[in-house]
């Protein structure tokens, strides 16, 4: 077995639950956040950081690996664990999503997809079966589908053909699927369409996936809309499987997500917005880089005990990202995943001990959420 998954703990008065995620390089503790490590690094953080920070598992992309610097070399390397010198889980994103959201889309038919490279305008080529072979010789722990992710808003009709396809080429990648030691994860499509999400998790489910990621949001829809999805989309989800959900990554999301059955997340924000200069904490998002923090020798977050918290002041953190110093982007980088991971932590807590929903409400009191 590649992959087990165990549910330890369920909420009471929510959908909520702990879990346990046994994969080929180590165990997961369940709800977590995935730090994304797009080209084989998660920005300005060394591996040996990302543990210190308590990261269980990170992300990493096939379309960017594939383009640079290329399967083979990865593979020649000894696969991705060893290329990044990362010895814990990892999860690699099939590359439909960066195909439609970063490269120059060139066509798009059952076969799959023509695209420029977003890098040096050369012509490419990406299928379910394809997808899935990179995959396997970066050999992640967890390898996704190759699915096609609408945008939004998109209409029924255009959701429906991305339904129709993501389940055809899931059921090629399944084909195409060789590797023992690598669990392949089903992909959940549908938009905001009911019936369609339905119909993609009933298509999908029928293929008994270890593992299912609902898709297709988390695309620039409002957020009460993604959670109207989530709502009647994680039941028709098998309960004894992980449920992992794209792209999603703020505070009050993962809250929500949690709440709502989800136990796996990843999004780039909390090490995009680090090097835009803002800081995550108990209190809200802190923009480190504003004038206002020039004399302020308080830590990011008072109430946060990690490594930066206990060392640096915000005036300094300012300083450093005022004068374009790689060391300001590490330490808001740092304390941003120590934040959100020590968030996830906090929640399994809450789950495991029964007060949940009295912890995420506190917390939202408390985390003043302004829209990034
Ligand atoms: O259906 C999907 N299939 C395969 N991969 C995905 C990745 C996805 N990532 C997002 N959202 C990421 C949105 N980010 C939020 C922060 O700023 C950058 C974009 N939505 C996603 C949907 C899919």
């Amino acid at each position: 077995m590649t992959i087990a998954f165990e549910v330890i703990k369920e909420c009471k008065d929510t959908r909520a639950r702990v879990g346990r995620l046994y994969t080929p390089h180590g165990v997961v503790d369940t709800p977590v956040f995935m730090p994304v490590g797009t080209q084989a690094t998660v920005k300005a953080m060394s591996p040996e950081e990302l543990e210190e920070i308590g990261a269980q598992i990170i992300l990493s992309n096939t379309y960017h690996l594939y383009l640079r610097p290329g399967a083979e070399i990865i593979k020649e390397a000894g696969g991705l664990h060893r290329f990044m010198h990362w010895n814990h889980p990892i999860l690699t994103d099939s590359g439909g999503f960066q195909v439609f959201s970063l490269a120059d889309l060139r066509q798009i038919n059952d076969e799959g997809v023509t695209f420029r490279s977003h890098i040096d305008g050369s012509s490419h080529f990406l299928s379910p079966e394809k997808a899935t072979e990179i995959q396997m010789a970066l050999g992640s722990d967890i390898a996704m589908c190759f699915d096609e992710c609408p945008p939004y808003p998109a209409s029924y009709e255009q959701v429906e053909k991305a339904v129709k396809r993501t389940s055809s080429w899931a059921e090629r990648c399944l084909e195409a699927h060789r590797r023992e030691d690598q669990a392949l994860f089903g992909i959940v499509q549908g938009g905001v369409f009911r019936d369609l999400r339905e119909r993609s998790a009933a298509e999908l489910t029928a293929l008994d996936f270890p593992g299912y990621a609902i898709g297709g949001l988390s695309v620039g829809e409002p957020k009460r809309l993604m959670y109207e999805v989530l709502d009647y989309t994680v039941p028709l989800l098998p309960a004894s499987k992980p449920r992992y959900l794209m792209g999603v990554g703020t505070p009050d999301a993962l809250l929500e997500g949690v709440k709502k059955g989800v136990d796996m997340f990843d999004c780039v924000l909390p090490t995009r917005v680090a090097r835009n200069g803002l800081a995550l904490t108990s209190s809200g998002k802190v923009v480190v880089r504003n004038a206002r923090y020039a004399r302020d020798y308080e830590p990011l977050d008072p109430e946060c005990d990690c490594y930066v918290c206990r060392n640096y002041t915000r005036a300094y953190i300012r300083h450093l990202l005022k004068a374009n110093e790689i060391l300001g982007l590490r330490l808001t980088t740092y304390h941003n995943l120590y934040f959100l991971i020590r968030l996830m932590a906090k929640i399994r807590t809450a789950v495991m001990e029964g007060y949940f929903l009295k912890f995420a409400e506190e917390f939202m009191a408390k985390y003043l959420e302004k829209e990034v």
